[in-house]
Order: C-alpha cells, then structure tokens, then sequence
C-alpha cells in the first residue's frame, strides 16, 4: 500500500556512544505527521537501536545484505542474520554500494530475491549520474536500474518494495533536485511500472526521493503527488532535523 515514508540513511557515521545519544535525541521527537519513520544504522549499531526502539514507532533496518544465506564471504551479513536481530526492512543498491562496491544490477536482483525469500520488504535505490543527466539520459538509465533488477518479480512481490530515486548529483551535495525535477522523474517512474505490471501496481507503490533533502526543503518535495517521502543522509544525524523532515507532510 502506498503510505508516506521517511528513512533516515545514517551511512559510515556514529560509533556505538554516538548511536545510543542519537536514539535517546530521537526518542524524545514529537511526530505530527503520518510518515512511517525508520533508520537505517551501521551493521555495529543494529542490535542496540533495535532494542531500544522496540516500543517506538520507528523501524530499524538495515543498509546493505549479502545475497547468500552464509558461507564464505568475509565482511558481509545475510538477511538470516537480520531476522535474527529482529530487522526485517533492508535498503539494497544504495548508489554509494554501486559505486565503491562494485555493485551490479545482476548482484542487486539476486540482493533483492534473497530478501523477498527471507520476507523482508526491500526499500530499492537507483538514480541517474551528472552526466546522465546532461545527456538528457536520465530516464532510461532509472528504467534500466529498476528492470534490470526488479522486472524479474511477480506483481505481487512489489508489496513488499519501496522504490527510492536518489540523483547521484545531488547525495551529499548540496544540490537537491527541484522538486518539478523530482516529480518529473517518479511520474516516470510510476509509469515505468504501470506499463510492465498494471495500474494497481504502479500507484500502491511508495516512492521515495533521496538527495540533500533538508528541514527547509523537504514540504516542497514532498508536495509532489508522486513523491510519497525522502531517503535522508546527513539530515538524519540530528534528531531535530529528521523530526523536521517526518514531520513535512
Ligand atoms: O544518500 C542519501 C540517502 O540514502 C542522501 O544523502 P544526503 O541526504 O546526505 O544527500
């Protein structure tokens, strides 16, 4: 079902001190909006946030999943552990596991089947580089990510995906896409889906932006009527910002 939704993407940041002083910040937000809020903490910090949050109404989940239930792959976690841990939503093809990692789409579909088997819901990232969208490329190569990774599923498997398009330009930077930008790209998107899977499909799904949304500029984004919530970065490390953001809708 389509809801609105705001994850907070804490990336490579807060050691064990600092994950426990930003939950406790969190814990004392007021949340006036109806977003579904969840956080996604270093692998290190999964178990205490998802103990400390059991009573919340924020999800922990995680940022990254190996695709192999265990073995020998040194440095990496499979979604059993996961579960084990009591976190059942995980982010894959995050564009920063794409671009240091080595991540492909052939590896993210296997990501993406692994966590449909474990029944976990599977918040999906892809977007478009600098150069993409200079070309004025930008749309088929979303289209290329989302079928090269996705289009594999069964419609019924889109219950459990969020979609998240996160410009690579604008990650980190600064420079957020406008919010015509934004809608411009999810309209596209939704129809994307619509044309492989059908109506229901295409407008159940939730559809997330990433890419410097900020306090002062999340109402505007999430405005949009396709833009149904945000992948937050470095806004979601303070708790009053990411408050802020919850609470645009
Ligand atoms: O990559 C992001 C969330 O996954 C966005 O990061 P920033 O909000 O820091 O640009």
């Amino acid at each position: 079902m389509r809801k609105h939704i705001v994850a907070g993407n804490w990336k490579m940041n807060n050691d064990l001190a600092q994950s426990v002083a930003l939950i406790s910040d969190l814990k004392k937000q007021n949340q006036t909006s109806d977003a579904e809020v969840m956080i996604a903490p270093t692998f290190t910090n999964l178990w205490h946030a998802n103990e400390n949050l059991k009573d919340s109404t924020i999800e922990v989940i995680a940022q990254n999943m190996h695709f192999a239930k265990n073995g020998a792959y040194t440095g990496e976690v499979s979604a059993e552990m996961l579960k084990s841990l009591g976190i059942t939503t995980v982010i894959l093809g995050h564009s920063e596991r794409r671009a240091y990692f080595n991540e492909t789409d052939d590896m993210l579909a296997k990501k993406v089947d692994a966590a449909l088997e474990h029944n976990m819901r599977v918040i999906f990232c892809f977007g478009e580089e600098l150069a993409d969208r200079q070309a004025n490329n930008h749309e088929a190569v979303v289209a290329n990510q989302i079928k090269n990774a996705l289009f594999h599923l069964e419609a019924s498997a889109f219950e459990h995906i969020v979609l998240a398009y996160e410009p690579v330009w604008a990650i980190g930077t600064g420079e957020t896409a406008s919010p015509e930008q934004a809608q411009d790209m999810h309209q596209f998107i939704r129809q994307t889906l619509n044309d492989k899977y059908g109506e229901n499909v295409a407008n159940d799904m939730s559809i997330l932006y990433g890419g410097s949304v900020k306090p002062a500029n999340a109402k505007e984004i999430f405005s949009k009527p396709d833009v149904d919530g945000g992948l937050i970065g470095g806004a979601a490390l303070k708790a009053e910002d990411f408050y802020a953001i919850v609470n645009a809708f």
